[in-house]
């Protein structure tokens, strides 16, 4: 079997329209389960509305999206989260008033229906959350926030997982403790979307990249190649993020 029969998500020609503007121009691309796939570009070009659609946030206004064999566009994302799609935000969102344990708590009694749940012991563990589990929410740093973010998408037992710059705001240490932390829930199996600005940590995570531009692909590949592509180059690389 080819890795695209093989997808656990297949998008094709998806097009998201907020008024006239087309933040999604007809992107297509697959994700095969165990695999880290970056989706990466200049800012606008449409990553996050990738994310929102595939997540069910918002309804695709053309194209398709399949999950796991059945059309997943337009189902809202309660839904989702049951069939096994979960993603963190940007901004995280937990319950600020109740304590890191308890969100994990919500989250693992709204999870999926398939699969062993994980233990919050474990998830506070492996994601430095065990020190902070009996405070508010509100009280955690940038860093806890995006890892209680995490540990919430995790305990619904996602098979695909969407994260939206996660790696934004961490120190060099804590980029390299999560990129390993990503790769070993890539080893169970799960597939993993990822969205960041930071080139070294998609490069030292991901398979393959899809490079988009105003709401389309330019690029899929390795990151590697894709950045002695002229047109990535032009669009991306040349642009602010050269660094
Ligand atoms: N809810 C919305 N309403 C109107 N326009 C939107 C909405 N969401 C996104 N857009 C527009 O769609 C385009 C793509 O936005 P999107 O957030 O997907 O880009 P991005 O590649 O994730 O950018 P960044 O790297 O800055 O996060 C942008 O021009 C943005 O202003």
């Amino acid at each position: 079997m080819s890795p695209e029969q093989n997808s656990i998500l297949k998008v094709s020609k998806l097009v998201k329209r907020f008024g006239g503007f087309h933040a999604l121009d007809g992107l297509s691309f697959h994700v095969v389960p165990g695999e880290i796939l970056g989706l990466v570009g200049p800012n606008g070009s449409g990553k996050t509305t990738a994310i929102n659609v595939i997540s069910g946030l918002y309804a695709p206004d053309g194209g398709e999206v399949v999950f796991d064999g059945a059309s997943s566009g337009g189902v809202a994302s309660h839904k989702l989260v049951h069939r096994g799609i979960n993603r963190t935000f940007q901004v995280p969102k937990p319950f600020l008033s109740l304590t890191v344990r308890e969100n994990i708590q919500v989250a693992l009694a709204y999870g999926g229906a398939t699969g062993t749940p994980p233990s919050i012991a474990e998830l506070l563990e492996d994601f430095r959350l065990k020190e902070v589990a009996d405070r508010p929410a509100a009280d955690l740093n940038s860093a806890q926030q995006k890892m209680l973010d995490l540990t919430r998408a995790l305990a619904t037992r996602p098979r695909l997982l969407l994260l939206d710059e996660l790696a934004a705001g961490l120190n060099p240490a804590e980029l390299d403790w999560i990129a390993g932390r990503i790769k070993a829930l890539a080893a169970t199996g799960m597939a993993i979307i990822v969205v960041e600005h930071l080139m070294g940590f998609i490069e030292q995570i991901t398979d393959r990249v899809i490079v988009l531009n105003a709401g389309k692909e330019i690029f899929e590949g390795t990151l590697a190649t894709a950045v002695r592509e002229p047109q990535v180059i032009e669009v991306f690389l040349g642009g602010e993020h050269a660094h």
